[in-house]
């Protein structure tokens, strides 16, 4: 706790009885809590160029002061691990040296403690999507009302992803390709990942549900908070409220914006964005 000049800590109150007892078996035994955490919208703002996002410039300080008082800190990211760990300044940190990221929604990890990245082998489907999409946003540009299409691919070397947040008009942009993605994606034995003004095309066989279960049960976790934005933290807090009917207390927490509603429902605490996770993450860190 902060000395008697500072102001007092202010954590906030969880909606649920759920999430007000995970928040209580946190602070009570930290030595056996979980912090895992969605990197864009959550640990980055998100911005209008997915190669100039950056952690908020007081996450890594926020994570590093709390994560000695932790059992551990994961980010769990659809991002390739290599570039969280590089957007987020994430390596050769102190306080952070056992600091998991798990990329490619759980596909890749890297390890502080021995800074390499675990990966599977590519899927094949991958590389014949890079090949045809050009083709297919070429082709769709030369529709009515599709010209100057604004669509943008990010090669992410294990999946492709396309993003209209720069389009002219991104949510119909984002709606015109769901259909001609889906079944681009669905030839090449993929699947389609839908998320902020952004469809990737990814192999199959994981997502952040799954890795968050698997990585909790590796460390033998007691309590949990998981903070996300967007749809594809949906398989997290899934796998928080199974915990949760298992015994195992669970804090969602959900990093609010305007773009995503469907997180906000079902977390038990709604902060303001990036900046609002960074709070939460240090008035925890001060509580213990
Ligand atoms: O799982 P996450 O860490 O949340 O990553 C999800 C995707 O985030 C990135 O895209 C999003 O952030 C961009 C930068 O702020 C933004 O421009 C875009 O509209 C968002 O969808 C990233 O580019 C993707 O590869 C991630 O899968």
């Amino acid at each position: 706790m902060g000395s008697e000049q500072d102001s007092p800590v202010t954590l906030p109150t969880p909606v649920t009885p759920a999430g007000r007892d995970a928040l209580d078996a946190m602070l009570r035994h930290p030595g056996r809590a979980v912090i895992a955490l969605d990197f864009d919208g959550t640990l980055a703002p998100i911005v209008p160029d997915p190669e100039q996002a950056r952690a908020h410039p007081d996450a890594v300080a926020a994570l590093a002061a709390l994560a000695p008082k932790v059992a551990s800190v994961a980010v769990i990211t659809g991002r390739p691990a290599d570039v969280a760990v590089r957007y987020g300044g994430f390596a050769g940190v102190p306080g952070l040296e056992h600091l998991t990221v798990l990329g490619h929604y759980g596909a890749e990890r890297w390890d502080a403690a021995t800074g390499t990245v675990s990966a599977p082998p590519p899927h094949p489907g991958v590389t014949a999507v890079r090949d045809e999409l050009p083709g297919l946003l070429a082709g769709m540009a030369g529709m009515a009302g599709m010209a100057g299409m604004g669509a943008w691919i990010e090669d992410k070397g294990r999946a492709v992803a396309v993003h209209t947040r720069r389009a002219d008009d991104p949510q119909a942009m984002f709606e015109a390709l769901r259909a001609p993605l889906g079944e681009l994606a669905t030839r090449h034995g993929l699947i389609v990942e839908p998320g902020r003004l952004v469809l990737e095309l990814r192999p199959p066989g994981m997502d952040k549900g799954v890795a968050l279960r698997d990585y909790l049960r590796e460390v033998s976790a007691e309590s949990v908070l998981y903070a996300g934005d967007d749809l594809g933290d949906l398989p997290a807090f899934a796998t928080l409220e199974k915990l949760r009917t298992e015994g195992t207390p669970g804090l969602l927490v959900c990093s609010g914006s305007t773009e995503v509603t469907e997180l906000s429902e079902r977390a038990d605490v709604v902060v303001d964005g990036p900046q609002g996770v960074v709070a939460l993450l240090v008035s925890i860190a001060e509580c213990l």
